[in-house]
């Protein structure tokens, strides 16, 4: 592909989304400054007009400034990441927005130590994984604050499910080459919570002279106005997406009937479940809960499971 379309029209991938304004990446690897107008279309129906990971058809608009356009086409997207919107706080009436798009992998960060391995959440990661139908790489980071061994175990429940795994150290560098291997040639959207260390990974990871500035690193945190989500090219070939944490991910569409389909290990024992509407919590002859008595189903996987579905509305 040359990025040409038409006469003067150039195609890129939307880096940047703030305030109206995109910039958009062309394949010569210039920036364009770009804003959509009345007569921009989209292959994605209703939802989000443009968001970070679009691919994207540029007009250059004329003017002193080189390099400003504006969006003539958004491509159909092959995967989204959405958020919740407030109703009250946005005009477009708009019930969910697209913060990312075009995703390859959903790069789940944890932290061995200060804070310890928090496994609930990964879990709550990777039921949204499943459920978007993404790709999940996890990565604990810190493994220089802990036994390396330990944290195998800790982590073998995921190998054996046949999630990825890779134990890094953003200080020491352990891994990083590991964790570069398995970006490459990929877009990933990168997910955590606040001081596990994502920024710092991030920042070790497009090189030290792109430091990630403070509207990336959640600075804001708490605060709704961080929401943008935003590219960065990773040396080698790949990019990584830093986005908003989980509770700004939309799961409206998890509900206590289809969790159990996004724990891929209980599949085979739900087979024996008693009953097939079996939530595997209360119910009589339960396949999973026979499965974890047996160990063939790790406890830890089951009690988050447990904790998931009593937060779902009934
Ligand atoms: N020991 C150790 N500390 C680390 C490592 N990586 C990051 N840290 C420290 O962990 C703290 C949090 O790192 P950040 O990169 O700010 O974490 P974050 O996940 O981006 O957090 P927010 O910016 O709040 O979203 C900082 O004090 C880092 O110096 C690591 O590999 N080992
Ligand atoms: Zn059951």
């Amino acid at each position: 592909m040359n990025g040409r379309h038409g006469d003067t029209d150039v195609t890129g991938i939307v880096h940047e989304a703030r305030g109206g304004m995109y910039v958009v990446r062309d394949a010569c690897d210039r920036d364009w400054l770009c804003r959509t107008f009345r007569g921009t279309r989209t292959e994605n129906g209703d939802e989000t007009l443009v968001a970070v990971g679009d691919r994207v058809v540029v007009r250059p608009t004329d003017g002193d400034a080189q390099e400003e356009g504006v969006i003539v086409q958004v491509r159909e997207r092959s995967s989204t990441l959405e958020r919740k919107r407030d109703r009250r706080r946005n005009r477009s009436g708009e019930v969910t927005q697209v913060i990312a798009s075009n995703i390859d992998q959903l790069v789940i960060v944890a932290s061995a130590g200060e804070p310890p391995l928090n496994r609930r959440l990964i879990d709550r990661y990777l039921v949204f994984s499943e459920y978007a139908g993404l790709p999940a790489l996890i990565v604990v980071n810190k493994v220089d604050l802990v036994e390396e061994g330990d944290l195998e175990k800790e982590l073998e429940p995921y190998a054996r499910n046949g999630y990825r795994t890779c134990i890094v150290s953003a200080e020491s560098g352990a891994g990083m080459d590991q964790l570069r291997s398995l970006l490459s040639g990929k877009i990933s959207a990168f997910s955590g919570h606040s001081g596990v260390g994502k920024s710092t990974l991030i920042n070790r990871l497009i090189g030290e002279d792109r430091l990630v500035t403070a509207e990336l690193s959640g600075n804001s945190r708490g605060v709704h106005t961080t929401t943008n989500a935003v590219m960065l090219a990773v040396p080698g070939d790949g990019y990584v997406i830093d986005t908003p944490g989980i509770r700004e991910f939309n799961l409206s569409g998890i509900t206590r009937e289809n969790l159990r389909f996004w724990f891929p290990e209980f599949l085979e024992p739900m087979r024996e479940c008693a009953y097939s509407s079996c939530t595997h919590t209360v119910e009589p002859r339960c396949g999973v809960r026979q499965a974890v008595e047996d160990g063939r189903v790790d406890a830890g996987r089951y009690e988050s499971y447990c904790a998931i579905f009593e937060t779902l509305e009934e």
